[in-house]
Parts: structure tokens; sequence; C-alpha cells
């Protein structure tokens, strides 16, 4: 069981201490914030909101390791790492690197224009991180709706959730090998995806030609890419969603009027947005005695 005041009376200055740091870097590189983000989300995914995908390994192994993860940009973790350190100079050995990173999460939505909102705290670090255990909990840029909702429906989110937290994908950047089947190989009567608009289909062959180099990126919000806003479900609307299960969002009939709401309403999204992040960041916890409070959030206590 988590809770808001969870650290009042061991650490009562850890949020402004994490929002000290995530500022701090936050100045020096905006990928601050979808690194962030995008890292509490694939976090909670594989073995719970425990910091798992957080621990480094020499073999290769670990979380972090999976083809999934690879592409997790390492401002993410450095976040982490460097408001861990400043809360263990304050409070040593109190609070877990679960908890700073739903913080930080939570921080660099604020900072990118976001809504603010509580953040439930009491997790505990988990002790497992094994490559082998990401397959097939994180979700593909080329799944459909059922994929979504089955997926997300195993940790108790539901549709609405999912396409408010789907959202996130108004900030940061995508690979072109995410999305380039819907430019090059769509179907064989159609190369190019119709629920693409031409236009934006266009742009983005400009930025990403067949054989591009793979670690050109794209904005995944081709309008705000800086600001956490509903330009991403104005953009599903426009036929402008970047990847099969962004577009499809809109295209399907079921999720299609959430689409719609959210695109319309600013304050429902961010509303919503809100109500899925807390539910997210319940996923998986350990509290109480189960697992442990890591010093160093790269390495399990020996
Ligand atoms: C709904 C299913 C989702 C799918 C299929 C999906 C897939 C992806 C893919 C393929 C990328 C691009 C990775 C790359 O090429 O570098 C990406 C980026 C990103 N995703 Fe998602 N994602 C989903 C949900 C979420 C959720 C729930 C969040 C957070 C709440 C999130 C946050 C992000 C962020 C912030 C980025 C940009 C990362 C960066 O710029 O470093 N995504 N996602
Ligand atoms: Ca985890
Ligand atoms: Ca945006």
């Amino acid at each position: 069981q988590l809770s808001q005041g969870f650290y009042n009376t061991t650490c009562p200055k850890v949020e402004s201490i994490v929002r000290e740091v995530v500022s701090q870097k936050f100045n020096q590189t905006f990928v601050t914030v979808p690194a962030t983000l995008r890292l509490f989300f694939h976090d909670c995914f594989v073995e719970g909101c425990d910091a798992s995908v957080i621990i480094a390994s020499p073999n290769g192994d670990a979380e972090k390791d999976a083809s999934d993860n690879l592409s997790l940009a390492g401002d993410g973790f450095d976040t982490v790492i460097k408001a861990k350190k400043a809360v263990e100079a304050k409070c040593p050995k109190v609070v877990s690197c679960a908890n700073i990173l739903a913080i930080a999460a939570r921080d660099v939505i604020v900072l990118a224009g976001g809504p603010s909102f509580e953040v439930e705290l009491g997790r505990r670090d988990g002790l497992i991180s094994k490559a082998s255990r990401v397959a097939g909990n994180l979700p593909g840029p080329n799944f459909n709706l059922s994929q979504l909702n089955f997926m997300f429906g195993k940790h108790n989110l539901t549709q609405t959730d999912m396409i408010a937290l789907s959202g996130a994908h108004t900030v940061g950047f995508s690979h072109c090998s995410r999305f380039a089947n819907r430019l090059y190989s769509f179907s064989p009567s159609s190369p190019v995806d119709p629920d693409l608009d031409p236009v934006y289909a266009q742009q983005l062959k400009q930025d990403c030609p067949k054989n591009v180099d793979p670690r050109i990126a794209v904005n995944m919000d081709p309008e705000t890419p800086r600001t956490f806003d509903n330009k991403y479900f104005k953009n599903l609307v426009a036929k402008k969603g970047l990847f099969t299960s962004d577009e499809v969002l809109f295209t399907n009939p079921s999720s299609k009027p959430t689409v719609v709401r959210f695109s319309k309403k600013q304050n429902v999204f961010k509303e919503a947005f809100i109500t899925a992040m807390r539910k997210l960041g319940r996923v998986g916890v350990k509290t109480g005695r189960a697992g442990e409070i890591r010093v160093d959030c790269t390495a399990f206590n020996s």
C-alpha cells in the first residue's frame, strides 16, 4: 500500500531534492523529459515499478540490455542516478530508486508544461533484473487495439488509461525503423499506410529515407515536440500519428471517441493522464519488507 506522505518523517525533503536535480538536468538537455518518462513506463511493465530496469550488468543480460530497452535514452538513467546520490547525501538508505523514478517522472512532465500531481510513495526496489523477462511485456509500435488493451489490461489499466498514457508521445523521439513499414512497405497495393496523412508521410520519407542511418530519430509530435500538451491527440485526428499503435486509437471506432474528446479538451486529457499515471505507478509494487532499498540504483545491495 503506497501513500503520499510515506517519507514525511524519514526524509521530508525528498521531493524537493529530486526536483532540484531534475531541473538541473532539464536545463542541460530536454531529452531528460522523454527519457525519464519512458524509463518509468518500461520499468513498471516489467517486474512492476521497482527500478529493475536501472540495474547495470557486466554480462549484458540485465533488463536494460533487452532489445526493447536498448532505445531507452541514457539521460533517464542519469537523472535517477544523480537524484539518488543527492537523496542519499541527506537521507541515507531510506528512499528507494523506484520512488525516485516515480517522483522524477512527475517532475519532468511538469517541466514540459504538463499537469502536476501528487505521487504515491513507498515502493521498494526489486531483486530481479533479467533481459529474458522483458519479451512480451512491452507494447510494440505495430500493435493493434486489442493487443494494446490486453497488455495494459494485465496491469489493471483500462482502455481510457492506455489512451491517456499514449499521450506521453506528445514529447520525445523515435528512430526511423519503428515506422518505416508505414512509409515504404505497408501493402502491395499501397506502400504508404492510407491512415497516414500524405503530406506528413512525405515529410517522414524525407527525414527517414530508405536505408537511413539507424541512429536517426524524429520528433513523435511534429507540432509541439517539447510541450506536454494534447497536440498528440489532435495529430491523431489529423492522421499524423507516428506509429500504427498511435493512429489505431483514432481509426478504431472503439477508442476514437476518447481520442476526439482528449483532442478537444486539454483538461480532460490532463486529468485522465494523472489518473492513469498514478495507476501505472502502482503496478506490481513491492512494499513492506519485500525487495530492498538500493544504495546504488545500478546495483543490488550485496
Ligand atoms: C501504448 C503503447 C506504446 C507503444 C507501442 C510505445 C512505443 C514506443 C516506441 C516504439 C518509441 C520509440 C523508441 C525509439 O525508437 O527510440 C517510444 C518512445 C517513447 N515512448 Fe512509448 N510506447 C507506448 C506507450 C508509452 C507510454 C505509456 C509512455 C509513458 C507514459 C511512453 C513514453 C514514451 C516516450 C516519452 C518516448 C520518447 C522517448 C525518447 O525520446 O527518448 N510510451 N514509444
Ligand atoms: Ca520494473
Ligand atoms: Ca506536444
